[in-house]
C-alpha cells in the first residue's frame, strides 16, 4: 500500500501545487489519478519515487516512509513510464528492454531473454526487438516503454500520462493490453491521466483533484459515477454517467421474456434476424452489462434486446420498456 500522510507541496515562488493529501493505494491495485490541468497530478506521482520531495507530510510504501529510504534502491522497486516511453534512441527494442536487468547485475544473455520475453508479454512480436525505436509507430513505442518499466520486476509501477501520446484506436488497443497484463501481474500502479473515460475505464480506484492541488473525491469508478459527491466531480465525470454507470452493473439478473414467435432462428437455434428481415442487431449474455443490453435494445429497430447461452442460442429478450421498469427498480435500490 502507498499512503500520503497530510502531503503539501508549494514550488518555490508560491503556488501550492498539493493541498494537504491525504491518501491511500491498495496493494496489487490500479489507481489512477485525474483531474484538470495543473491541480498536481504529475507532483503527486512524483512524490512517491522522490523526483519531487514534498514541503512537508509524508509517503510510506508499506509503511516505509520513502523519505529515509536509499533513492537508488527505492527506484529499483518502482517503475516508471512516461508519456513519450522516453526510450534510448541508440538502442535496439531489445536492448532497450535488458537495460535494466544488466543494471540489476544479469548477464547481457540473461538480460536479454528476460527482455524478449517481457516484449512478447506486452505484444511486440520478435520481429521488433532488433528495431531502433524511430522505426516504430507511437503504440509500439508505448509498449517497449511499458516492457522496460516491468523489466526489473518492481513491485510498484507509476504511469504519467502513459498512453496520451497515441491516437484513440492504438490506445484502445493499449487499454486492453494494460488491463490484461495487469490481471496477470497485480502490480500497485499508479497512473496520472486527464481523460476521465480512461481513468473510469482502467481504474480500481480513481481520484479526483481540482485546483489548487485539493483532492475532489476518492473511489471506485462506480461510485464516482453513481454517487459524485459534488457538482465539480459530476461535472467532471460527465453528464452522461448515469448511463456509463451500467456499465459496471451486470445483466445476470435482467429478466428476460420467452423467444417471440416474429425472431427467426437458424438450425442451431442462433438468433438469424427478424422475421420482417431486420437484424437484431446483437446479442448479449448473462456475463454481459446492463450498458451493452441498453444499448441493443435502444438500437433495436422492433426495440428488444436478444440474450444467447454459452452457445449462441436464443433463450430469452428483452423488450425496451421491461428494461425501463428494472432500470427504475434498480434506481429504487441504490
Ligand atoms: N517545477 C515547478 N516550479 C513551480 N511550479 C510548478 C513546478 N511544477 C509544477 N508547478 C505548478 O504546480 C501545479 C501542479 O502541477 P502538476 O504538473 O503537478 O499538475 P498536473 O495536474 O499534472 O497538470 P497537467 O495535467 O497539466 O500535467 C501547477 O500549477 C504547476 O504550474
Amino acid at each position: 500500500m502507498i499512503t500520503f500522510d497530510d502531503v503539501v507541496k508549494v514550488y518555490p515562488g508560491g503556488s501550492t501545487a498539493v493541498d494537504h493529501l491525504s491518501l491511500e493505494l491498495p496493494t496489487g491495485k490500479t489507481t489512477v489519478f485525474v483531474g484538470p490541468s495543473g491541480c498536481g497530478k504529475t507532483t503527486s506521482l512524483r512524490m512517491i519515487n522522490r523526483m519531487i520531495q514534498p514541503t512537508s507530510g509524508r509517503i510510506l510504501i508499506d509503511g516505509k516512509d520513502v523519505a529515509g529510504q536509499d533513492e537508488a534502491e527505492l527506484r529499483r522497486g518502482i517503475g516508471y513510464v512516461i508519456q513519450h516511453a522516453g526510450l534510448f534512441p541508440h538502442r535496439t527494442v531489445l536492448d532497450n528492454v535488458a537495460t535494466v536487468p544488466m543494471l540489476l547485475g544479469k548477464s547481457r544473455r540473461e538480460a536479454r531473454a528476460v527482455a524478449a520475453e517481457l516484449l512478447e508479454r506486452v505484444g511486440l512480436a520478435t520481429e521488433f526487438a532488433s528495431r531502433y525505436p524511430a522505426q516504430l509507430s507511437g503504440g509500439q513505442q508505448q509498449r517497449v516503454g511499458v516492457a522496460r518499466a516491468l523489466a526489473a520486476d518492481p513491485p510498484v509501477m507509476l504511469m504519467d500520462e502513459p498512453f496520451s501520446a497515441v491516437d484513440p484506436v492504438v490506445r484502445e488497443g493499449l487499454h486492453r493490453e494494460f488491463l490484461r497484463l495487469q490481471k496477470d501481474l497485480g502490480k500497485t500502479i499508479a497512473m496520472v491521466t486527464h481523460d476521465i473515460d480512461e481513468a473510469i475505464k482502467l481504474g480500481d480506484v480513481v481520484v479526483i483533484f481540482r485546483q489548487g492541488g485539493h483532492l475532489a473525491q476518492v473511489g471506485t469508478p462506480q461510485e464516482l459515477l453513481e454517487h459524485p459527491a459534488d457538482e465539480f466531480v459530476a461535472e467532471f465525470v460527465g453528464r452522461d454517467r448515469g448511463v456509463r454507470s451500467l456499465s459496471f452493473d451486470s445483466a445476470a439478473d435482467l429478466p428476460v421474456r420467452p423467444l417471440p414467435a416474429d425472431l427467426v432462428l437458424d438450425d442451431a437455434g442462433r438468433p438469424a434476424g427478424w422475421s420482417t428481415g431486420e437484424s437484431t442487431g446483437g446479442t448479449f449474455t448473462v456475463a454481459d452489462s446492463l450498458r451493452l443490453v441498453t444499448d441493443l435494445a435502444i438500437s433495436s429497430p422492433v426495440g428488444i434486446a436478444v440474450r444467447v447461452d454459452d452457445h449462441g442460442k436464443a433463450d430469452g429478450v428483452v423488450p425496451h420498456h421491461d428494461l425501463v421498469d428494472h432500470l427504475a427498480a434498480r434506481r429504487g435500490r441504490k
